[in-house]
């Protein structure tokens, strides 16, 4: 019997399961369309599992996946898989980000001429015996204003090949460097300077918080009459009732969307309009990129099941199992670390200073880092934070982040501090693990305290002297908000002191305001981990 079950979903090419299928300790099950239930009822025996975009990963069927390791996607976008609950059973996910940008860039490009020279409605007519030369008078997109949105690996193939129509390109990516656009020909603007002056407006972002309907009302109200609008990217980046609405009153001059907020839809209402086109989630559908991304997915899984590092990981750092084993604890006390750091901070983070001291200096810790910045920017950002993306979040965002390594820990075994510097000032924590694996911060800004990083807790720096303590315990009595622990910490008697509360419960505001107001208490943070 094969030591690993590997289930393959969603018509993924069979011809690029053959990494998988040579390994004799592996089984190929190739799965039929299944409702939730029906996946949730068989995924116990599984190992592994491919899937395109119509299967959705979910939290239940998660659940019910005790042997899952691995989950691949053939594809880039992983909208279908739940990543918060695939890290929280262990399950890697994996991507295969290359294999169909040229199948995805061309399909654009296709549905840009085709909205210019109304091919799809022309054939119709022509299908249906009417040779109607007068209805499909197009456009030239020669010396027309192409509008890419989202200047990523997709977004710039189009960019290259609307040169070559010559077309002129803006672009609005704001993750990426204006060296990098400029080093493709192409001019980086704000969205409001790209609505107005496109002619077609093309777009290609992930779907996330910060992108869902970002072509809105308001959006489509900025642009120019007769704009046309693509999406070959995510359902749901584009309002669909707002794109109706403008295309009905004739400011969208046409409209091509490859994907829609709810798949499958032969339903949507836009399709009743002539100068709307549209295709079934066919942008990364060629003989190519099919086989490109089963086989990129398939070696990923044959790596994961192996215990190999594995190439495009999407959820969890991807290490040798040996160094994972040690590591993996701190991870998960660095992301801690680093959203009570975002917390902390006032003001425009610059600089995140890592330090690591103790057993942990000798081993590979930029994956503790990135968890750090993941659990930094965390609470700032609307969008989806990862392993991938963390870093260059960082970058993007004008954060330098330095990492260093060195011997002693001061008595732990092993002690993380990282230090936030921001326009308006810095602050400094440093955790451990006791045990191997039992988080606590042991210092704050110099101040040796003892607190678990978990749930609700105050940070509230106050002068040392009497009548701080005993007041702060009663505002939290008043208001019934219970104290599940307090640590004080002080450098010398009557100086500064720091108290970290752990409560049962949020904070309100107002109670918040009252604390604040406590004679000697100098600040109040209130941390939600
Ligand atoms: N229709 C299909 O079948 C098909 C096929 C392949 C990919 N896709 C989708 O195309 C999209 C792009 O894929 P890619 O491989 O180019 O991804 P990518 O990660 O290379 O590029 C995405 C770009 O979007 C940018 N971005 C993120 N948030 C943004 C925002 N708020 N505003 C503007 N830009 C933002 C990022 O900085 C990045 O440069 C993804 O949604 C992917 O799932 C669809
Ligand atoms: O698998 C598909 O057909 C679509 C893939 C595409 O949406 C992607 O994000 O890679």
């Amino acid at each position: 019997m094969a030591k690993f079950k590997v289930l393959a979903m969603d018509n993924v090419s069979e011809k690029g399961l053959e990494p998988l299928r040579k390994e004799p300790d592996i089984e190929v099950v190739i799965g039929k369309k299944m409702t939730e239930d029906e996946l949730v009822e068989i995924i116990g025996d599984y190992d592994a599992m491919i899937v395109r975009s119509a299967t959705k990963v979910t939290p239940r069927v998660l659940e019910n996946a005790p042997k899952l390791k691995v989950v691949g996607r053939a594809g880039v976008g992983v909208d279908n898989i739940d990543l918060n609950a695939a890290t929280q059973h262990g399950v890697l996910v994996v991507n295969a980000p290359d294999g169909n940008t040229i199948a995805a860039t061309e399909h654009t490009i296709a549905m840009m001429l085709a909205l210019a020279r109304n091919i799809p409605q022309a054939v119709a007519k022509m299908k249906n015996g009417v040779w109607d030369k007068k209805a499909f008078l197009g456009v030239e997109l020669r010396g027309k204003v192409l509008g890419v949105i989202g200047l990523g690996r997709i977004g710039s193939a189009v960019a290259r090949r609307a040169q070559a129509l010559e077309m002129d390109i803006v672009a609005y990516d704001p993750y990426i460097t204006s060296e990098k656009a400029e080093s493709l020909g192409i001019k980086l603007v704000t969205m409001d300077e790209l609505l107005p002056v496109a002619d077609f407006i093309t777009m290609h972002m992930p779907k996330t918080k910060e992108t869902y309907h970002m072509l809105d009302e308001q959006a489509f109200a900025k642009m120019k009459d007769g704009v046309r609008v693509i999406n070959c990217a995510r359902g749901g980046i584009v309002d669909e009732e707002a794109l109706y609405k403008y295309m009905q009153s004739g400011k969208v001059a046409g409209a091509a969307l490859d994907v829609f907020e709810k798949e499958p839809n032969t339903e949507s209402p836009l399709l009743a309009l002539d100068n709307f086109i549209a295709t079934p989630h066919l942008g990364a559908s060629t003989a190519e990129a099919q086989l490109n991304v089963a086989i990129d997915v398939a070696e990923e899984i044959v790596e994961a099941l192996q215990g190999k590092v594995v190439r495009n990981t999407v959820n969890i750092p991807s290490v040798k199992p040996e160094v994972m084993v040690k590591i993996k604890p701190y991870l998960k006390l660095a992301e801690k670390l680093g959203k009570f750091q975002a917390q902390l901070v006032e003001g425009r983070a610059t600089k995140l200073e890592v330090t690591y001291n103790g057993d942990l200096a000798g081993e590979e810790v930029k994956p503790i880092t990135t968890a750090l910045i993941k659990g930094f920017l965390d609470p700032i950002l609307q969008e989806t934070v990862n392993f991938i993306n963390a870093p260059l979040l960082a970058k993007n965002r004008g954060i330098n982040v330095i990492q260093t390594v060195n011997g002693r820990a001061g008595g732990y075994a092993s002690l993380i501090t990282v230090k936030v510097v921001s326009d308006k000032g810095e602050h400094t924590l440093s955790g451990t693990l006791f045990q191997d694996n039992d988080p606590r911060i042991v210092m704050v800004d110099g101040y040796r305290v003892d607190a678990i990083p978990e749930g609700y807790m105050l940070y509230v720096p106050h002068i040392d002297k009497p009548m701080i303590i005993g007041p702060v315990g009663m505002m939290f009595g008043k208001y019934n908000i219970n104290i599940a622990s307090m640590q004080v910490g002080r450098k010398e008697v009557g100086g500064k002191a720091v108290m970290m509360l752990s409560v049962d419960a949020p904070v309100p505001e107002d109670t918040m305001k009252e604390i604040a107001g406590i004679d000697g208490v100098l600040d109040v943070k209130f941390v939600s981990l």
